[in-house]
């Protein structure tokens, strides 16, 4: 069984954060864990407050999973302060696991900040320079290159500027742009494009985490960047079509075993 691990913030509506993150895991098959970095009080429409947890108690919990437990892969998400950066960037140096995939996250769907502003310059500065693959959806890419993005060749150009900041891969998510939801990955040599049709639903909590949590897995899994990231576009792109309407605002990605397992409506990518 490969083992998983999650260093991210904690959903209680269940929709995105470690909560997503876990159910993506399952669906694929893999054991997952979790070291919790905040606690965030939030539903599908706002969030009312975040609670960060300790860096000395963030490290702990890492310790904890890697002085038992040998760790496949890692996926990093929200990390709300440059101390959780610190804290969490430095046990990377000290473990050196495989297969670090990093979603850095900025905001909840509904526009409220998940990470404080001030943090950008050590997210670039401590935390790119340790990731396998780097995430971003376009306003973070935005953020990370100081460009503005409103072209495929804006995307590009973002993902080599992103790259060039030290990480071994980046991909620019497609989710906030108009038209097919086209994923852009480039590793350095060569850019590959993942595009689906837009999937027209307000139901769009969880899909960063659930396409990171995907990438992780196939990567623990034993496949290729660019096949781990073509299976986790197929999964997401399937998790989106049997998103639920629960809740008064965007509703979670729906993880269900069978449908990814069997190949039932599976999307193809285009
Ligand atoms: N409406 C949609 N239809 C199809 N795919 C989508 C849609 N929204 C997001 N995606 C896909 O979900 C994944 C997560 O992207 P995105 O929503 O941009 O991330 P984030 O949650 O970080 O904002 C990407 O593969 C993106 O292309
Ligand atoms: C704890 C936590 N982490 C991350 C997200 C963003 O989720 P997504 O970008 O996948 O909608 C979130 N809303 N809450």
């Amino acid at each position: 069984m490969k083992k998983v691990l999650s260093i991210a913030g904690s959903d209680c509506s269940g929709g995105a954060g470690i909560q997503a993150d876990l159910k993506t895991f399952s669906a694929h098959g893999v054991f997952g864990m979790s070291v919790i970095v905040s606690i965030v009080a939030e539903n599908t429409s706002r969030v009312i407050d975040i609670q960060d947890v300790t860096p000395d108690m963030i490290q702990k919990q890492i310790d904890a999973v890697f002085e038992d437990i040998e760790v496949d892969a890692v996926k990093i998400g929200m990390l709300s302060t440059p101390y959780c950066m610190k804290a969490v960037a430095e046990k990377l140096r000290q473990y050196k696991p495989k297969n670090i995939v990093i979603d850095p996250v900025m905001y909840a769907k509904n526009g409220c900040p998940l990470m404080n502003p001030n943090a950008v310059d050590t997210l670039i500065k401590v935390v790119i320079p340790c990731a396998d693959i780097l995430t971003p959806n376009i306003p973070e890419a935005e953020k990370i290159s100081g460009m503005t993005i409103s072209s495929m060749e804006d995307m590009e150009a973002a993902a080599k500027r992103i790259y060039e900041m030290g990480c071994r891969n980046v991909i620019v998510k497609g989710g906030h742009a108009i038209g097919n939801a086209v994923d852009v990955l480039y590793d350095g040599r060569q850019f590959y494009h993942y595009e689906t049709y837009r999937i027209n639903t307000k139901n769009t909590h969880g899909t960063g985490c659930t396409f990171s949590s995907a990438i992780t897995s196939n990567l623990a899994l034993g496949l290729p960047v660019p096949q781990a990231v073509e299976q986790a576009k197929q999964y997401v792109t399937t998790a989106i079509e049997h998103a639920l309407s629960i809740g008064k605002g965007n509703g979670p990605t729906h993880h269900f075993y069978d449908l990814y397992r069997n190949g039932l409506q599976k999307s193809e990518v285009l």
